[in-house]
């Protein structure tokens, strides 16, 4: 994993109090599926596994001479900013099948996420849609950037809600990364949203 994933600092991306039953339902779900270790010590490859998630990706990054120390200590990942616990804003845990070259995330929608009334904002869609396809590109090809992100809003997201997303990786040209995206309801019978990304 690249070194971001291996910080020592506070995981995110575990189950609290703040989680609804569909949220900790779908954790359980992929969870069990990871990598399991037996009372021998022995390891037992799973077919996905939980990736950790922190409040910033490159702690002592420096940033270059024009990020002052004060933005540097302050600095924050966006989705994880928020000091509170209690499910305000973007909770989300993320799962790579790295056989299958896919990559899940499951995402409750905080009520400061509000775009249209009751409804999760276009915008923070677009966050998380961001985070899984770009940790899932950073998985396959290494350290990347967004170039293009392509996004059909099909359905809007209840506030509070739980939702599946799926990333699977269409073909790689060069450098270039190319995934596709699908959100959608818990049980897969609803899509909200449909993107691509070139990363
Ligand atoms: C994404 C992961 C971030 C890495 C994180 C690291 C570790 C992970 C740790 C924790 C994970 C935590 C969070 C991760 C979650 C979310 C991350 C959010 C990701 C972002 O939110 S990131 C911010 C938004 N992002 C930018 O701020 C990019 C600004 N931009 C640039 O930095 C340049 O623009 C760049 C680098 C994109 C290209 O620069 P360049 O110099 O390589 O460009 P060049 O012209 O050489 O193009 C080379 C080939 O790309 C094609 N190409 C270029 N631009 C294109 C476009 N827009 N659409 C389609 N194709 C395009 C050309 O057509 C050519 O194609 P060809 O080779 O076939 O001709």
């Amino acid at each position: 994993l690249p070194l971001p994933f291996s910080s020592k600092s506070r995981d995110f991306s575990l189950p609290n109090s703040s989680w609804n039953s569909e949220m900790k339902r779908l954790y359980e779900h992929y969870n069990s599926q990871c990598e399991v270790e037996s009372e021998d010590g022995e390891k037992q490859k799973g077919l996905w596994r939980r990736l950790p998630s922190y409040n910033r990706s490159l702690k002592y990054a420096t940033g270059g001479v024009y990020l002052s120390k004060l933005i540097q200590s302050k600095a924050r990942l966006f989705t994880r900013n928020i000091k509170e616990q209690g499910g305000a804003a973007f909770e989300y845990v993320l799962f790579n099948n790295e056989e299958e070259q896919r990559c899940v995330g499951i995402f409750q929608a905080g009520h400061l996420l509000e775009g249209p009334p009751g409804n999760v904002h276009g915008g923070a869609i677009a966050t998380i849609i961001d985070t899984v396809t770009g940790t899932h590109a950073t998985l396959l090809s290494g350290t990347v950037m967004t170039a293009n992100l392509n996004i059909n809003y099909r359905s809007p997201i209840p506030l509070g809600g739980t939702v599946h997303i799926e990333s699977s990786l269409d073909r790689k040209e060069g450098r270039k990364t190319f995934l596709s995206c699908r959100v959608t309801s818990t049980d897969g019978s609803k899509l909200h949203t449909e993107a691509t990304g070139d990363f």
